[in-house]
Order: structure tokens, then sequence, then C-alpha cells
């Protein structure tokens, strides 16, 4: 996996109570060793499945923990390092996106990559040698085409989308909150996670009902006894979205 810069990976999760309430049959297997993906067509069982191949598979069995360390580790290891990196859940309502990327709090083995993100970094942070870190957080959601800041003031106000020539896309007057460790971090992810907006679907009754994308901001600057040429100032950012 390490090659590639853009990884794609897929996790199924488990049936519901719901699913299994309605004797639903599961049409999706995976082989993991080999990154595939089998979908069946329900009713056509002498057809051969269609078949996908994705840079990993995750089955029921598989933890979050197990995703973090072999697709999200390396990403950011990499922002700690002063690349950009993105993280990007995508899949219908109740797949499961909230539950990797959030997770459940009062559960460690269910704890999401957001938050295991936030350790990973902190814990480089404080191993680093002659190093200095400014560590800055937003968090943003897109609802009906609008953007809301979640940290914000007035988090009903539609913020605007600008462009900078040289830093492409950004949202005008976003908060950008200064962080100085894990838990300050956990309470800003669950402060703007209660101001998104959620109703139900069918498929999922706490259903997001929105994109929202949570963005860790680094300023790495090395504090050596070097020359300035030497002496270089990163900017960096892990973009986690669960659109
Ligand atoms: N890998 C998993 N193991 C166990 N339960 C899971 C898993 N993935 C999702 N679930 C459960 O399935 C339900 C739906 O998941 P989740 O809310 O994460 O979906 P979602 O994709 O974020 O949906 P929406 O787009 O509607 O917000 C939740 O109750 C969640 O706990």
């Amino acid at each position: 996996m390490a090659s590639e810069s853009v990884k794609v990976v897929v996790r199924c999760r488990p049936m519901n109570d719901r699913e299994r309430a309605l004797n639903c049959k599961a049409v999706v297997s995976l082989d993991s060793d080999r990154g595939q993906c089998f979908i069946e067509k329900p009713g056509a069982a002498e057809e051969p499945p269609k078949q996908f191949t994705f840079d990993g598979a995750y089955c029921t069995q598989h933890t979050t923990e197990q995703m973090y360390n072999e697709v999200a580790y390396p990403l950011v290891e990499g922002v700690t390092e002063g690349y950009n990196g993105t993280i990007f859940a995508y899949g219908q309502t109740g797949s499961g996106k909230s539950f990797t990327m959030q997770g459940v709090a009062e559960l460690a083995a269910y704890r999401g990559v957001i938050p295991r993100a936030f350790e990973h970094i902190f814990e480089t942070i404080q191993c680093a040698e002659n190093t200095k870190f400014l560590v800055r957080t937003s968090y943003l959601e897109i609802y009906n085409e609008e953007i809301r800041d979640l940290l914000g003031n007035d988090t009903k106000q539609n913020m605007e989308l600008k462009e900078h020539p040289e830093h492409g896309v950004y949202v005008r007057n976003l908060s950008m909150r200064t962080v100085h460790s894990v838990t300050e971090c956990e309470r800003l992810m669950e402060q703007g996670w209660r101001n998104r907006s959620v109703g139900c679907t069918l498929m999922n009754k706490d259903s997001s009902r929105s994109h929202s994308i949570f963005t860790i901001h680094m300023e790495i600057c090395s504090t050596g006894q070097t020359l300035e040429i030497l002496n270089p100032r990163f900017h960096s950012a892990l973009t986690l979205c669960r659109p």
C-alpha cells in the first residue's frame, strides 16, 4: 500500500437489529487478504457475483484500530512531518461513516479515526525534540448546500467559500481553535458534533443529514541552533471528512 498517494479501502458493517428482524440476507462478502469485495445479485444465485478490488477490505470482524494502523497511521504520520492528508469516509446513510470516523467515545475499542488521530498527533508532539508545534482545529458542516461553522458563535450562519490564488479553496472567517492536548481536541469535537444537523432516515435513526469536515492544522517549526535556511516552518493539515 505504501507507494500510492490515494488509497481506497472498503469497510463492511455487521447487520443491525432491524435488518436481522427483517431476515435480510447478506449479499456482500470480502476477501481481506486480497482486498476484494463480492456483491451477489439478490435472487440470482446462478449469476457470478460482481467483483471489486480495493487497497484494503475490512470485514465485520476487523476493528477501527486495525484500520487506523494500516490506513490512517502512515497518513497522519506524514501530517506530523509537514505533508497534507485527507481521510474521507464515503457511503450511503447507515453504512457506518460516523462509526468509523467518530466512533463511540465511551468504548475504547470503538474509538474512531478522528480521536485516534488526536492521540497520534499529540504523542508525536510530546516525543519531538527541537521542534515547536502550533495545532489548531476547525469543524464545519455542509447542509443543504450551505456551509456552517460548527465551532462558531452562530452555527446556523451560512459561511462564504473563497479561493486563494496560492492556498486554494477556503471558508472565510471559519473558526480556528488552538489546542494543546487530546482532551481539548475531544471537547471541541463533541461541541461541534452536538451542533450538527441531525434527523433520522429509514436506514439510520441517528443520521447526520449533513457532510462534516474536521481539520487539524499544524505549524511545525524547528528550534535547533541551525542557520535560518535549515530551520524551516511547515504548514500541514489533516482533513477528516464524513460526507
Ligand atoms: N463496523 C461496525 N460495527 C458495528 N456497528 C456498526 C459498524 N458500523 C456502523 N455500525 C452501526 O450502524 C449504525 C449506523 O452507522 P453510522 O451512524 O455510523 O452510519 P452513517 O454512515 O454515519 O449514517 P448517516 O450518513 O445516516 O449519518 C450505528 O448504529 C452504528 O453504531
